[in-house]
């Protein structure tokens, strides 16, 4: 358990990938005002997935957004980015300026309440750049996030907070799933960001 690194250049991970945690890096006031701004200028849809034939449409809301229509393709759907907004441009600026990498679109997820998570997973889609840096903004309640190898099991566990940033870089998503567990505890909602690079678009 590593639940209060704050330290930049620390490599979460004992192996095989890059995780860095900035953080906080902004005030919380200024924090505030991205959460109440991307609340309600984000076209929020509700996320829709195809499991073994029957379709579910979850309580987590998503949004989809990037330099381009960059189509974005899973569990049988697929969606098209939409333009940058203010908000979305000057994070994007910001996380380009803090990690050194650039960034082309960013998926976005809304939870409600800690009962809303995301299950263990890794973005290692076709669509993205290999190895490339994923970076991830974290508004309003501080939520558990947590890593997990994929051969050892070995788990890594931090917090994210309001107004936070974390880099998964180099080979991270081959190695490693995330998951944000659902938690009784929290009763506030929560908007992530996640800056991604699409390829061949
Ligand atoms: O909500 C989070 O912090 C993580 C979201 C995530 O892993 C994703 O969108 O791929
Ligand atoms: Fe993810």
């Amino acid at each position: 358990m590593n639940l209060f690194n704050n330290d930049i250049s620390t490599n979460l991970l004992p192996a095989d990938g890059v995780v860095n945690y900035f953080g906080k890096i902004m005030s919380d006031a200024e924090a505030l005002i991205f959460f109440n701004r991307l609340f309600s200028t984000i076209e929020w849809r509700n996320d829709e997935a195809v499991i073994y034939g029957k379709h579910y449409v979850t309580k987590r809301k998503v949004a989809w957004y990037g330099d381009k229509p960059f189509s974005y393709s899973y569990s049988n759907t697929t969606k098209e980015a939409l333009p940058w907004t203010e908000e979305l441009q000057s994070l994007k600026t910001l996380a380009e300026k803090l990690s050194g990498e650039t960034y082309n679109s960013c998926l976005l997820n809304l939870y409600h309440t800690g009962e809303e998570g995301m299950a263990w997973h890794s973005d290692g889609e076709k669509t993205l750049k290999k190895h490339g840096a994923i970076a991830s903004f974290s508004f309003g309640a501080e939520r558990k996030f947590a890593f997990k190898h994929k051969k050892t099991a070995e788990t890594i566990s931090l917090l994210l907070e309001h107004g936070s940033l974390l880099i998964m870089k180099g080979a991270t998503q081959d190695y490693w799933l995330h998951r944000l567990p659902p938690t009784t505890k929290v009763k506030r909602p929560r908007i992530n960001l996640t800056f991604r690079t699409i390829v061949g678009q």
